[in-house]
């Protein structure tokens, strides 16, 4: 019987821990690097205890495999976190609510209105006038030859776009338009990224939330945010009982509660609305942005890339330059090797290296170990990235290893899961590609880029948190197309 008994649980290997605190003390300031370092002795399935909570961390593009498409039902639910459930208003989110009805028709739903194709072509107007406005200040700064930090750039277009986009473009001298937002962005992204003891000691963690201050902080945002979405939403019920129409996503989520539209569990409420908008302001922005960044850092240590990006874009556009010309959509998508070059940044830098923690709901096995329900899952994209079994030299910048190969992002190959995989794959990876594209193609385009005066090269180090992002603020000096 005993024998039985140990076939049935073979639990995935661990690394040794502490009472109490498990191996939380191993995961250091970048819990992915970490993991990847661990998982090279442990292997690619490994069961951590991090406090409380049971993890298991899988590291290979065929243990993803397993979690993102063999056994994606049985582990596709969100575990239960406290700043989370804090800023989804108790999980009437998309991305942090649990695998239930509610869950898959919002999210049916958003992506049918929200994340769909059309909307992303709808928006390309505000891109370009968002554009336009990035291109002339970096255009001025160029003249002044003073470098632009391209990280801060960045971050303030994709505040831009996404925010008109969901929230309509009329609004501007409103609250959209208050310098305080891209902090309040911040940092709610922060607090989410933030340790919360009390994600991982249950009954006592708060204690220690209390005396961090993170407690207070977590308050403090959500109000922010809280605010934030009443002076939007209040702006849009006036707007549409005058009669101005216009289609943002909050007039969808506002049609859709005045309809009643039940969802799930129940009908769709002002809380679900501020969950969703939160979805959309803390998983758009920063991404796109992060992504951005890392693509021009690569770009500019990698002079030989750099130049051959830029004249596929030149020669594509062809003619004499013209100042205002702002690349379009389907101009882009001829873009290539752009396209290779974001496919490396991904793999080097993918934005959510653990992806979103999944939650097991119930038992199955990963190369033969079990995984028990209750369980937190993570995939270690980040390792999986740099995996020198399934890329040659990973530690260099080599976009034409995408060449003639089929692998994309959508989440059907398991060596390059920037968007994740599986039922909880990123809804927008359309809208998230494309930001990218089109923002590098214009940057690229109208500009040439050197490191700044007295600057031998860029560091690549990644701040900690939620997302890995470029620890240290991109500064790059421009040199205007038409001076070259
Ligand atoms: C370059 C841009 C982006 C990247 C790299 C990215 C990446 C991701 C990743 C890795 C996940 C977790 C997937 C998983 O758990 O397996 C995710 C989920 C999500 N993303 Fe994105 N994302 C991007 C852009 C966006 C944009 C523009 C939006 C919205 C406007 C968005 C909204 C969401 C939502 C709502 C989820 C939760 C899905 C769910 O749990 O069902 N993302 N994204």
């Amino acid at each position: 019987a005993v024998v039985k008994h140990t076939k049935r649980w073979r639990l995935p290997p661990s690394p040794p821990g502490l009472p109490i605190i498990g191996n939380l003390h191993q995961l250091g300031e970048l819990p992915h690097q970490s993991l990847w370092k661990l998982s090279k002795k442990y292997g690619p399935v490994m069961l951590l205890k991090l406090g409380r909570a049971s993890t298991v961390v899988v590291s290979t593009p065929e243990t993803a495999k397993q979690v993102l498409k063999d056994y994606d039902l049985h582990c596709c639910s969100r575990p239960s976190v406290e700043g989370t459930r804090k800023l989804s208003y108790n999980y009437c989110d998309i991305a942090f609510s649990k695998f239930d009805d509610y869950w898959k028709e919002l999210r049916k739903l958003c992506v049918k209105e929200i994340f769909n194709t059309k909307r992303v072509h709808s928006m390309q107007p505000i891109k370009e006038m968002e554009m336009k406005k990035l291109i002339n200040s970096i255009t001025e700064s160029a003249f002044e030859k003073t470098p632009v930090n391209l990280s801060e750039k960045f971050l303030s277009l994709n505040v831009g776009v996404i925010c008109k986009a969901a929230f309509g473009v009329s609004f501007q001298g409103s609250v959209l338009d208050n310098e305080k937002f891209p902090d309040l962005v911040h940092e709610a992204l922060e607090m989410l990224g933030s340790f919360s003891a009390s994600d991982f000691f249950p009954y006592i963690g708060w204690i220690v939330d209390w005396f961090t201050g993170l407690h207070a902080r977590r308050e403090r945002s959500v109000r922010d945010l809280d605010a934030f979405y009443e002076q939007m939403i209040g702006l849009h019920v006036q707007k549409n009982r005058e009669g101005r129409g216009e289609d943002d996503f909050v007039d969808l989520l506002l049609r859709l509660e005045k309809e009643e539209a039940v969802l799930g569990y129940g009908k769709l409420t002002r809380n679900h609305i501020k969950g969703v908008l939160m979805n959309i302001l803390l998983g758009g922005i920063n991404t796109s942005a992060i992504s951005m960044t890392w693509a021009m850092a690569e770009l500019a240590r990698n002079p030989r890339v750099m130049k051959k990006v830029q004249s596929e874009i030149r020669d594509k556009i062809g003619g004499n330059y013209n100042k205002s010309r702002i690349i379009s959509l389907d101009e882009t998508d001829q873009l290539h090797y752009l396209k290779m070059v974001i496919k490396e940044t991904w793999r080097s830098h993918p934005v959510s290296p653990l992806l979103v923690p999944r939650e097991v709901t119930s038992e199955f096995k990963i190369n033969g170990y079990t995984i028990q329900p209750k369980t937190r899952l993570h995939v270690n994209v980040w390792a999986i990235g740099r995996d020198p079994e399934v890329w040659k030299d990973p530690e260099e910048f080599i976009p034409e290893r995408f060449m003639d190969c089929d692998i994309d992002v959508k989440g059907q190959h398991f060596e390059l899961l920037p968007f994740g995989g599986g039922r909880r794959i990123c809804p927008a990876v359309y809208m998230g590609t494309t930001n990218v594209e089109f923002a590098l193609a214009n940057l690229l385009y109208h500009f040439d880029w050197k490191l700044p005066q007295g600057v031998e090269d860029i560091d690549m180090d990644e701040g900690s948190g939620l997302t890995s992002h470029k620890k240290h603020d991109l500064l790059l000096a421009p040199v205007n197309y038409s001076d070259l």
